[in-house]
C-alpha cells in the first residue's frame, strides 16, 4: 500500500472567523457568528443554528432559539432535520430524547471506535448520523439533468432514495450548457449568488452555484465557462476533451465548497458531511479533504467514500501536471502512478503519471463498488486495471453493494415513452409494445418471431465485437434484431451497413435516445448483454423489470442479478430469471441465444415463467440503500484518512 507523507499546511485558517471554508469567497459567505464556551460545549452561533465541539472536540450542529435551549443542548438533547413547508430541510431542531441517547456521547462513541459496537449503539448511530450529518454526492453526471450512461442513472435516483430515508442530501455536479434543448434540463436551477474562488491550474477560478431543490434532493450545478460547451460531459465530435482534467478539478473543489457556503433553505450543510464520490471525475474530493482542509481544521468529523462505477476510467495524465491540482508538493505520492513496462509508449518512457481514481482509493475512508462480483473482480489482475494491488490492500474497506433501479422511471405499468402498459398480473400490453416497435422500425409486424435488442455504449466494454461477429450466422435464423447505441464510429458504420444487408431482420439506431431505449426495453422478447465487464448493469435489471429476458456474459454484476434457467427445479415450475453465458465467444453467444429464442418458440409458459420471475425480482433501491446505510456507519467508526 502507498504511504504517503504527511502534508504541510498550506493555508492558515483561523478557526472561529466568519467563515469556514480555506478559499475566499463573495459576498454573503461569511457567517456572522460568534463562540460561546460553556461547561462542557464549545459552540458557534449563527443566528439560531449553532456549530460545536463537545469537551473532546467532536462536532455538533443544532438549531436554537435562545440561550436556554443552548442550556438543553448541554443536558443532553438531540437535533433532528427541520423541514420548510416544501419539504427541503432548513435547519436542525433539538428534541428531547432518553438519559443514554446522547448525541455528544454517540459521536464519541463514533469517533474513538473504541469498544465493540453493539446492536442497540449502531441503532443509536445510524439515527445521529442521520440526524448530524448531510451527504453530498460528488458526480459527473445525474438523471434527468444529464446522462450518458449508468453513472447518470445511479446518482440521479439513489440520493432521491437516501433522502426518502431520512438524510440531508445534496448532489453537485456541472451545470452543463451544450446549445441544444437538453440545456432546458437545468432551468429550474435557480442562481445562489454565491461565488467561489478557486486556487489551481496555477491560476483563480471563480465557480457559481445554481440550485434546485426536488425530490427532497439539494440539486446544486456548478457553473463555469468550460462547463458550457458543445458535446457531451466528455467530449465532442473530435474526441475527449483536453482540459478534462482542469474541469473536473474544478468539479471537486467546488463540491467541497458548497457544503460550506450554500445556504440551502436557509442552512449550509456545514462541516459534518459524508462526501460520497463518483468515478475520478470526483475523486478528488477525498485528496482534497485530506490535503487541504483537515490540515487546517475544516471537515475534521467529515468522511469520504469513493464509489467505482467503472475502474477502465481512472483520470490518468502525465506526472507534470500534479501542480494543477493546487495540492501541496507532499502529496504526490497520492497520486504518483507508474504505467507497467509493456503500457509504455517508448523504451525510454518512465511510465510515470498521475491517477486520481488510485488517489482516491488511497484517501477514501470507504470504498464501494457497484455489485459484489464487481468488488472482487478489481481486486484481480484480470478486472483491477492496475488498481488491483491498491484494493487488495483495501479490501476491508470495500464493499460492493447493487445498484437499485429508479422504478418511477422504469415501470411498464406507467412508462411515459411505450405503446401500451403492461404488469406481471396482465402481459398483454407487451405484444403491442413489440408490434409497435417493428411497425415503428419498419420491420415485419411478427407477434411469433423472437426479437432480441442490445442497448449500450459502442464499445470494447460491452463486447459489441461479439455481436458483430455473431450477427451473420444469427441472421440465418427466424430471428429479429435491434440495437440501439452510440460510440466507436467502426461500430456505428457496421450498424447502418448492416440494416441495409439483412432488411428484414436488422435495425440499428445511432445514438443515444431515451424513449427509444425505453420502447426496446419493453417491446424485446431478449435483452443480449455480452459485456467483455460490467460493474454492475442496469439494462438487464430494466429488462427483467419488463418481462423480457437477459442473455448475458457471466461476469460482474451480470452474473451476480441474472440467474440462470431451470426448467427443472421447484417440481418443473423452473427458476431463473434468464441466460448467462461463458466464455465470452461468439460460439457461446450463439448457442446461448439459441437456446433462449427455442425455449421462446417450444416452451410458452416457461418463457412466461422467466418473465414473471424477472418483473417480480426486487430491483429497487430499498435495498441497496439499506446496504449504503451500513457503509456510512462503518465510515465513522474510523478515524478519517489524514496522511
Ligand atoms: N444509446 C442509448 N440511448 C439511450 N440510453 C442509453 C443508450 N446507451 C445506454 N443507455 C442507457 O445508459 C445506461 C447505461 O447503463 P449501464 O449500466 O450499461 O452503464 P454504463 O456502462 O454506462 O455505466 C457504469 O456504471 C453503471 C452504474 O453504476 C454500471 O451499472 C455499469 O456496469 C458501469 O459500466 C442505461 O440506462 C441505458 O439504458
Amino acid at each position: 500500500m502507498e504511504t504517503l507523507q504527511t502534508p504541510s499546511r498550506v493555508l492558515n485558517l483561523c478557526r472561529g472567523t466568519a467563515e469556514t471554508s480555506v478559499f475566499k469567497t463573495h459576498s454573503r459567505v461569511g457567517f456572522p457568528g460568534t463562540w460561546q464556551n460553556s461547561r462542557n460545549v464549545r459552540s458557534f452561533r449563527v443566528g439560531r443554528r449553532c456549530y460545536g465541539r463537545n469537551k473532546n472536540g467532536r462536532c455538533f450542529v443544532c438549531r436554537s432559539g435562545s440561550n436556554a435551549q443552548d442550556k438543553k443542548q448541554e443536558e443532553g438533547l438531540v437535533s433532528s432535520t427541520e423541514r420548510d413547508v416544501s419539504g427541503s430541510a432548513v435547519g436542525f431542531q433539538l428534541v428531547p430524547h432518553s438519559g443514554n441517547d446522547s448525541l455528544l456521547e454517540t459521536l464519541e462513541t463514533i469517533s474513538t471506535g473504541e469498544a465493540e459496537l453493539s446492536e442497540e449503539t449502531k441503532t443509536r448511530e445510524k439515527k445521529s448520523i442521520k440526524a448530524t450529518c448531510g451527504l453530498v454526492f460528488v458526480t459527473s453526471e445525474a438523471s434527468p439533468y444529464l446522462k450518458t450512461g449508468g453513472l447518470g442513472d445511479v446518482c440521479g435516483s439513489l440520493p432521491i432514495a437516501l433522502a426518502a430515508r431520512g438524510y440531508r442530501v445534496m448532489v453537485v455536479m456541472p451545470r452543463y450548457l451544450n446549445g441544444s434543448p437538453s440545456d432546458k434540463k437545468f432551468s429550474n436551477a435557480v442562481d445562489t449568488e454565491k461565488r467561489s474562488k478557486i486556487y489551481c491550474f496555477g491560476g483563480v477560478q471563480e465557480v457559481g452555484f445554481f440550485h434546485e431543490y426536488r425530490a427532497g434532493v439539494d440539486w446544486v450545478f456548478v457553473d463555469h465557462v468550460s462547463f458550457r460547451r458543445p458535446g457531451t460531459p466528455y467530449g465532442d465530435i473530435y474526441g475527449a476533451f483536453g482540459d478534462n482534467q482542469f474541469r473536473f478539478t474544478l468539479l471537486c473543489y467546488a463540491a467541497c465548497e458548497a457544503p460550506l457556503v450554500l445556504p440551502l433553505g436557509g442552512f449550509t450543510y456545514g462541516e459534518n458531511c459524508l462526501f460520497i464520490a463518483n468515478d475520478w471525475h470526483a475523486g478528488l474530493v477525498p485528496v482534497l479533504l485530506a490535503a487541504k482542509y483537515r490540515p487546517c481544521g475544516v471537515y475534521k468529523d467529515a468522511r469520504s467514500i469513493i464509489v467505482i462505477h467503472n475502474i477502465a476510467h481512472q483520470g490518468v495524465e502525465p506526472a507534470s501536471t500534479y501542480h494543477n491540482f493546487g495540492l501541496p508538493p507532499g502529496w504526490y505520492k497520492a497520486l504518483e502512478w507508474i504505467f507497467p513496462n509493456w503500457a509504455r509508449t517508448h523504451a525510454l518512457d518512465p511510465g510515470e503519471a498521475v491517477n486520481v481514481l488510485k488517489a482516491a482509493i488511497v484517501t477514501a475512508d470507504r470504498i464501494v463498488t457497484v455489485s459484489e462480483g464487481y468488488s472482487w473482480e478489481i481486486t484481480t489482475p484480470e478486472g483491477g486495471y492496475g488498481l488491483h494491488e491498491l484494493l487488495s490492500g483495501r479490501k476491508w474497506v470495500l464493499t460492493g453493494i447493487t445498484n437499485g433501479i429508479d422504478t418511477n422511471e422504469w415501470n411498464p405499468a406507467s412508462d411515459i415513452h411505450i405503446h401500451s402498459h403492461y404488469s406481471v398480473h396482465d402481459l398483454s400490453g407487451k405484444l403491442q409494445c413489440k408490434m409497435a416497435l417493428q411497425k415503428e422500425l419498419g420491420l415485419p409486424i411478427r407477434p411469433d418471431c423472437p426479437l432480441i435488442g442490445f442497448i449500450g455504449r459502442l464499445d470494447y466494454q460491452k463486447g459489441v465485437d461479439i455481436i458483430l461477429s455473431a450477427i451473420p450466422d444469427l441472421m440465418q435464423d427466424d430471428v429479429q434484431f435491434v440495437m440501439l447505441g452510440s460510440g466507436e464510429k467502426q461500430y456505428e458504420d457496421w450498424m447502418r451497413h448492416s440494416e441495409s444487408i439483412y432488411i428484414d431482420k436488422f435495425r440499428g439506431w445511432v445514438g443515444f435516445n431515451v424513449p427509444i431505449s425505453h420502447k426496446i426495453t419493453a417491446g424485446c422478447d431478449i435483452l443480449v448483454m455480452p459485456s467483455r465487464f460490467e460493474p454492475c448493469g442496469l439494462n438487464q435489471l430494466y429488462a427483467m423489470k419488463y418481462g423480457t429476458v437477459p442473455v448475458v456474459h457471466c461476469t460482474g454484476g451480470l452474473r451476480d442479478t441474472v440467474k440462470n434457467f431451470n426448467p427443472y427445479a421447484n417440481k418443473g415450475s423452473g427458476e431463473g430469471t434468464g441466460w448467462t453465458f461463458s466464455p465470452l465467444t461468439t460460439d457461446s453467444l450463439l448457442a446461448t441465444l439459441r437456446i433462449a429464442t427455442g425455449t421462446y418458440k417450444d416452451y410458452k409458459s416457461s418463457w412466461e415463467g422467466l418473465m414473471k420471475r424477472g418483473m417480480e425480482r426486487d430491483s429497487s433501491w430499498d435495498n441497496a440503500a439499506t446496504q449504503y446505510e451500513e457503509v456510512f456507519e462503518w465510515a465513522f467508526i474510523d478515524p478519517p484518512y489524514s496522511g
